[in-house]
């Protein structure tokens, strides 16, 4: 029946109000209201229909994913929408396209690498989209270890040219977005050679193809790297395979902001500051941490909604069965995921400020804080994609069976985000770097250099190794001065721990690769320390709306305690907390689900995702799965005739043979 809200018992049954936390989640009112309307504008416009994506063959979804950058593009002209807005709009049409990184990395590296006149001469094309450009960094034969990039830039100074080459196989450019069938332009990273002199890798744009009739430019080998996970998913985007041979550009196109080639080929750095990098990084980070938490909070939403649709079991004397989300097991892996989403919202909104801090620390050429942010942001970006990537796999079973089916919106899901666990520095590489970092800190604890930002907690070391958690009552874990403080201490004495072991070895190199297990241990627990902290910091703060505060608080310490639960090991084995401690915690979180329970799907109306967003029949708003489902069905293709195609060739044949000489 049209128009039934087959949810509204759940969503009557809320303890706040959904309306203000729809602010909250997006991050102010302003903000709301603007993804408020693009959502929709998107949802109502045919043209951005994706239901079909999974059926569709590599080119009709990739031609299919060019029709729609280019009605976005035409839109977004259109409407006049404003750099927000557009961001917004290419957010919301969700399909990865080339756009992505002409935005998202070609922009920003130029933006960030780039010297005044460079930027005259290139920003205006760009924001135009007359050129389109990639980042080709990444290599065949190298990807984390970006020193180790093969591809050359040799300066000529008889031309006043770099010559770019792909020395060998392995030098191939591989992997970059938007690369392999659509960039005009790229920004590649090569070696920088003058002279004979090799000084390391650095950054040029290069035009690819022509902006007449887009063929490849002469020395030019370029095209897509071929299939990969999933149906639909990231095949809508070209990522590509480029090689070089003696290709030729003009001096002025090295990004020259940080470091210089003279008309004579002298290299020297400029009075810029090289750390002038790390503000476009920092940058790239909080929007993946911001995905992450919008990735994982639209897995959530379909799994709540539908977990409340499900019913199995438990039905007495006819009555109706009991919603799965009522089983205990369905809260334990449910809610911690909610509560995750809402961390990681909020941990995105402070590396929003971060940034801003960063740029203006950078101006004021105060490098004093950058190595505590690289840290941070390398870590939270490893965190976070982690976790949302087997979160959205554990909400495709927290659907069963139904789960696996396309339509339910989670395969696809999975398959276009798990490579955020690659991209942007693999997770453990960017884990390693957090440790560095920590062992760093660890050593200079008593030099009188303090430890600033996310790592001020060491400043506390010897408090921290050695305090005992006060809980004696269940209640007691509710108390954030409590948790903090254990998950301080535990990151304290893993690290503490790591670095005595580490101390025991004559080579520390030796000994970092020996301890690189218990290193990457050790800088989990630092991240996960930084997002319950700023769950809590946001708790300080002022928030508005009847009960608003009061569900986030029990989500905070869902989180909180959710990691303890799962890391007894650390909080125990450190003798952070008591075994009998661990089980008041679990009591407390058993506790927690129950408060929770009445609130899970208006605390998954508050992302505020359209329909179309969701692309999910098991999480429709109005909760009317079955007919939905059986309905969806019949649109398979294998359903357009009753008697398959290959009857008559290969079933009737089997069915109608007569055995005679089979050893059956
Ligand atoms: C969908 C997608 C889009 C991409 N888009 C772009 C793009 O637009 N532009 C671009 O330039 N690149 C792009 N990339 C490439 C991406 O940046 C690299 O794949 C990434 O940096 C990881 O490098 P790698 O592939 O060499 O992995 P490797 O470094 O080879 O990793 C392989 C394994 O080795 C481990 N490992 C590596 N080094 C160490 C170490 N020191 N210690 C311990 N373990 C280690 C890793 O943890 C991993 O388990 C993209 C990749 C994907 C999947």
């Amino acid at each position: 029946m049209a128009g039934v809200d087959y949810l509204a018992d759940e969503r009557n049954k809320a303890e706040f109000d959904v309306n203000e936390m729809k602010i909250v989640w997006a991050g102010s009112r302003h903000a709301f209201e603007l993804s408020d309307r693009i959502s929709r504008l998107v949802a109502s416009d045919p043209a951005f229909r994706k239901d079909n994506r999974p059926m569709l063959s590599r080119k009709e979804l990739f031609k299919n994913t060019l029709r729609k950058t280019a009605h976005a593009w035409k839109r977004i002209n259109e409407l006049r929408l404003t750099e927000e807005e557009a961001n917004k709009l290419r957010f919301y049409v969700d399909e990865p396209a080339f756009a992505d990184l002409h935005w998202g990395m070609f922009v920003p590296a130029i933006k960030g690498q780039g010297t005044d006149e460079q930027h005259q001469k290139w920003l205006p094309l760009a924001y135009k989209m007359q050129i389109i450009g990639c980042y080709a960094q990444t290599e065949l034969g190298h990807g984390s270890n970006v020193q180790g990039l093969e591809t050359t830039a040799t300066f000529d100074p008889q031309t006043d040219e770099f010559i770019i080459h792909s020395p060998t196989l392995t030098s191939s450019k591989w992997w970059p977005g938007g690369l392999g069938k659509v960039s005009t332009h790229a920004v590649v990273y090569a070696r920088l050679i003058t002279d004979g002199k090799d000084h390391g890798v650095h950054g040029f744009i290069v035009q690819l193809r022509s902006l007449d009739d887009h063929s490849p430019l002469p020395g030019i080998i370029v095209g897509d790297i071929g299939m990969k996970f999933g149906n639909g998913a990231y095949n809508t985007m070209d990522n590509g395979v480029l090689r070089f041979d003696h290709v030729r550009i003009p001096r002025n196109q090295m990004l020259m902001r940080v470091s210089q080639v003279t008309r004579e080929g002298k290299y020297k750095q400029s009075n810029v500051p090289r750390q002038l990098v790390y503000g476009t990084m920092v940058y790239v980070r909080q929007v993946i941490v911001s995905d992450a938490s919008y990735a994982l909070s639209r897995a959530v939403c379909i799994a709540t909604r539908y977990s409340c649709v499900r019913r199995q079991f438990g039905s007495q004397n006819g009555g109706a069965e009991t919603q799965v989300i009522d089983y205990k097991t369905q809260q334990n892996r449910l809610f911690p995921l909610l509560a995750s989403a809402y961390a990681f919202r909020f941990v995105s909104e402070w590396l929003k400020w971060l940034y801003t801090d960063v740029m203006q620390r950078l101006q004021a050429n105060d490098f004093s804080t950058l190595p505590e942010a690289h840290a941070c942001t390398a870590g939270l970006k490893s965190l976070t994609t982690s976790a949302t990537a087997d979160g959205i796999e554990e909400c495709r079973k927290l659907c069963g069976g139904h789960g696996y089916l396309c339509s339910s919106g989670l395969p696809e899901l999975f398959a276009v985000y798990v490579p955020a666990c690659t991209y942007e520095g693999d997770n453990t590489v960017l884990l390693l770097q957090v440790a560095r970092f920590l062992m760093k800190t660890v050593s200079q604890l008593g030099s009188g250099k303090k430890p600033v930002g996310t790592i001020s907690y060491m400043e506390q070391a010897e408090h921290l190794m050695k305090c005992r958690c006060e809980v004696q009552r269940a209640e007691d874990w509710l108390k954030p001065s409590v948790i903090l403080e254990v998950f301080e201490a535990r990151a304290t004495r893993m690290s503490v721990a790591c670095a005595q072991n580490l101390s025991k070895f004559a080579n520390p190199e030796e000994g970092f690769s020996e301890l690189l297990a218990d290193l990457v241990e050790a800088a989990i627990a630092h991240c996960q320390l930084i997002v319950v902290s700023k769950f809590i910091e946001k708790l300080r703060q002022d928030i508005p709306g009847k009960g608003v505060k009061q569900v986030l608080g029990m989500l905070c310490n869902i989180y909180a305690l959710h990691i303890l639960h799962k890391n007894l090991g650390d909080f125990v084995s450190t003798g952070c907390i008591t075994s009998k401690q661990a089980s008041l915690a679990n009591e407390q979180l058993r506790s927690l689900y129950s408060q929770v329970r009445p609130n899970a799907v208006a605390l998954v109306d508050s992302f505020n995702y359209t329909d179309h967003f969701l692309g999910s029949v098991l999480g429709r708003y109005d909760g009317n799965v079955y007919p939905n489902l059986y309905e969806e069905a019949w649109k398979d293709p294998l359903n357009d005739s009753v008697v398959p195609d290959g009857y008559h060739e290969y079933i009737r044949p089997i069915l109608k043979q007569q055995l005679r000489t089979a050893r059956l």
